[in-house]
């Protein structure tokens, strides 16, 4: 191994409970909300053709024309209590929320900056409000917060010279400054998901963001901060140059998913997802395709079978409503959660063999298995292979009630579990109970039917 100064603080996963409750999450909502929620995509008439929170970028957009959209953010319909009383109806567990984005906007009425909500029409705080509407609900708030920001004048892509060197030690300061803030003014924030830290100027900083993050989770014991905050001292990141990961949680899942659990390596992580292709911030018109709640439900189900949590983005409009796709989905991802939840929340990796009927999550802490059914193969019969040695005790199904099975023994810890009904509308889950079987030597077959 290298000596390291400024790499992973630990190896392998905390265990406190902090941390344990946030690895039981299983499904969180993605808030993206600010200026870049007005032009929603387009600038004079013209769509923009990245993603809508970065039209600020866009060659066509005069940076100061678009920081006087301050002077139009007033989002009349705004009410913290509602977008909460979806997300709980929805069955997340946490929000992530912007606080500031790369345009430096800020949601908060920050004391180091005048780009904020404070001087807008608006006028008042949105994020205290969101936190208290979340935090009551029982869902805990993680605030978002881009280290990259195009509004602060001493913000620099990389430090090539005195003078970039000079106003970058502004900037960190500025930066420091803001997320103590921050940590002060939301307390019952659970922890920091950071953003725009890939440039080198960053990147560089390895000592100061190692001791900012020291000095943050000592002001807030248990915080949780991913591995996108800081490089080590090779410029290293995510992983260190020892190859363990930075921080509590692997953020690299963004608008992927791990193919198999190898890609994890052991370590926490969540996957945050766009509904459109690539649109986090409010746009006008999505183009592409647009998931549904059956393929959302099926990314959620990977995530947490992989060891992960599944966080979904909203995109609020200008006025402070949520649009509608956003509001069907939340309905129709909360009625499936609302029969079979406890296959997501408190589940973890189970370590069987993946099935091509769907996944399959473990109860942590139990021997309770689930298997959330999404490709119903034609004879309708659904493989499950144990390990050896152990024997399915139980089956029946989440969501019929008194809908049980009895498993066809064809192998050695291997089993056809029959199904009843060849057509299903919806993804459902099975609950397997398992004994150790170890005690039978060369177990009786059942007769094959
Ligand atoms: C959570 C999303 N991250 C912002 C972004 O700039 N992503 C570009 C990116 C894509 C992949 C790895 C790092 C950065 C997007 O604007 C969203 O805020």
């Amino acid at each position: 191994t290298i000596a390291l100064q400024h790499g992973a603080h630990g190896v392998g996963r905390r265990r406190d409970a902090a941390m344990e409750k946030w690895r039981a999450y299983g499904l969180g909502q993605f808030v993206h909300w600010g200026l870049y929620s007005i032009p929603a995509g387009e600038w004079n008439g013209k769509q923009y053709n990245g993603a809508a929170e970065w039209i600020k970028s866009w060659k066509e957009v005069p940076a100061t024309t678009y920081d006087s959209l301050m002077y139009q953010f007033n989002p009349t319909k705004f009410n913290a209590e509602s977008w909460a009383a979806t997300a709980k109806q929805m069955g997340v567990k946490y929000v992530t929320i912007t606080t500031k984005h790369h345009d430096g906007f800020c949601l908060w009425p920050s004391k180091y900056t005048n780009f904020t909500v404070a001087n807008s029409p608006y006028k008042k705080d949105i994020i205290g409000p969101l936190v208290k509407a979340y935090d009551r609900r029982g869902i805990d708030v993680i605030l978002y917060f881009s280290i990259m920001d195009w509004h602060n004048p001493d913000w620099r892509y990389d430090i090539k010279t005195r003078e970039d060197s000079v106003a970058f030690d502004r900037f960190k300061q500025f930066t420091r400054n803001q997320l103590l803030e921050l940590l002060t003014l939301y307390p019952a924030a659970k922890g920091l998901w950071f953003d725009g830290t890939w440039d080198k100027s960053w990147v560089k900083q390895a000592a100061f963001a190692d001791s900012l993050e020291k000095e943050m989770r000592a002001m807030r014991p248990g915080l949780i901060i991913g591995s996108r905050f800081r490089a080590d001292e090779y410029g290293k990141r995510h992983f260190d140059s020892n190859g363990n990961m930075m921080g509590d949680y692997e953020q690299g899942w963004e608008r992927k998913i791990p193919e198999k659990i190898t890609d994890v390596h052991g370590n926490d992580w969540d996957c945050v997802m766009t509904v459109p292709e690539n649109q986090w911030g409010y746009s006008k018109i999505w183009k592409g395709h647009i998931k549904t709640t059956d393929e959302l439900l099926e990314m959620l189900a990977k995530c947490v079978s992989l060891d992960g949590n599944f966080v979904l983005n909203f995109g609020p409009k200008p006025d402070g409503t949520l649009r509608t796709e956003e509001l069907d989905l939340a309905k129709g991802i909360g009625a499936w959660m609302d029969t079979n939840s406890e296959a997501i929340y408190n589940g973890e990796y189970a370590g069987l063999v993946k099935q091509d009927w769907g996944y399959y999550v473990k109860k942590t802490g139990t021997n309770k298995i689930y298997m959330l059914v999404f490709n119903v193969p034609v004879s309708g019969a659904l493989n499950v292979v144990l390990p050896s040695r152990t024997a399915i005790s139980k089956v029946y199904d989440l969501g019929g009630p008194g809908l049980s099975y009895v498993p066809e023994e064809i192998g050695t810890s291997t089993y056809f579990i029959h199904l009843k009904q060849q057509t299903f509308k919806r993804p459902f889950v099975l609950v397997l109970e398992t004994a150790d079987n170890s005690k039978n030597s060369g177990a009786q077959y059942q007769k094959a039917k």
